[in-house]
């Protein structure tokens, strides 16, 4: 599988897709990642909240790769904001992952109606632990265009990607700018919109029938021509392989404008507003 790599702000780099566990079940997600290292994908979203990363480093135990073959994310959890509590989550997370360092650590949530809004001391926090090795790169999630601003401002720590969601229905536009206008890459959560009602808009099947691909295959291939990394969910093996099989076709300037035209504002979102969710696990 020939998955294109990005550069990121602090010279790492990244592969542009991969594959994400929200909603993997821990006693399955050691088959599923398996599954996914055997076709080849090499880039793997979990979350302390997902509670299945001890199962992510089953898989990536038992698939006899290189430890820099495979690139693993993982985010804070919602509770941890304080920065001795972050620092000690990295510590168990490692742990459950069988791994020295991640190559990704993520605030997952901004919760700035909680903690006093300060996650500025948090972000601080994640300096810290990459500056100790415990993670290659750090960055930020669903985090708004003022919420970005803030911890660059406060601290000249840049975040290396803001993951947020991102999908037709839900372009997300103003995210995305602040995103890239501070040099940092967009990570689009949901790029299926959840499986929902994109998967069967009649423009994306038309798109789809086009180039004999998929709808799935459609959406995601818009989000990787504009730059955007993808990790779409799935449990099942032979989507698993349908969803990498993006790097074969291209899509033509009139579908792109189609399917841009397809954003629906604040009220395609299938995820919750950042600015108000505060949900403690
Ligand atoms: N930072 C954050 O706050 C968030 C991060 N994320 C990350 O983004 C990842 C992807 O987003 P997610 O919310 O899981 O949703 P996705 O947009 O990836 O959609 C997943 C759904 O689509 C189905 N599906 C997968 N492939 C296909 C296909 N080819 N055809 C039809 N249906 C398909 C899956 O079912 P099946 O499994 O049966 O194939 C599942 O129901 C997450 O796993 C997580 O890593 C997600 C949400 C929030
Ligand atoms: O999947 C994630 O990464 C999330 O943060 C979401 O699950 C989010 O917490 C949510 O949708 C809760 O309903």
């Amino acid at each position: 599988m020939d998955i294109p790599s990005l550069q990121l702000n602090d010279q790492t780099s990244i592969p542009q897709f991969g594959l994400g566990v929200w909603q993997v079940p821990a006693d399955e997600t050691q088959r599923v990642v398996t599954d996914a290292l055997e076709l080849g994908y090499r880039h793997i979203d979990t979350a302390q909240m997902y509670g299945n990363e001890a199962g992510v480093g089953a898989a990536l135990a038992a698939s006899g790769l290189a430890r820099d073959e495979v690139y693993v994310t993982t985010k804070l959890n919602n509770g941890f904001h304080e920065p001795a509590r972050a620092k000690e989550s990295l510590a168990r997370s490692l742990e459950l992952l069988g791994l020295d360092q991640v190559d990704l650590f993520l605030i997952h949530w901004p919760l700035p109606t909680r903690y006093d809004g300060d996650f500025v001391s948090t972000w601080e926090a994640l300096a810290e632990l990459r500056s100790e090795g415990l993670t290659r790169s750090i960055g930020v999630s669903n985090f708004q265009p003022q919420h970005i601003d803030r911890i660059v401002e406060a601290t000249g720590v840049v975040p290396a990607v803001n993951q947020i969601e991102v999908h037709p229905y839900f372009a997300n536009e103003a995210a995305r700018e602040a995103t890239r206008r501070h040099g940092a890459l967009v990570e689009a959560w949901s790029p299926l919109g959840q499986g929902g009602g994109e998967l069967t808009d009649e423009v994306v099947v038309r798109i789809a029938q086009a180039h004999g691909k998929t709808p799935a295959q459609v959406l995601l291939r818009w989000q990787v021509d504009r730059g955007d990394i993808v990790f779409p969910k799935s449990m099942s093996r032979d989507r698993l392989a349908e969803n990498a099989a993006i790097f074969d076709f291209a899509l033509t300037t009139a579908e792109v404008a189609e399917l841009a035209a397809l954003d629906r504002g604040p009220a395609g979102r299938q995820g919750p507003d950042p600015d108000v969710f505060d949900w403690i696990p």
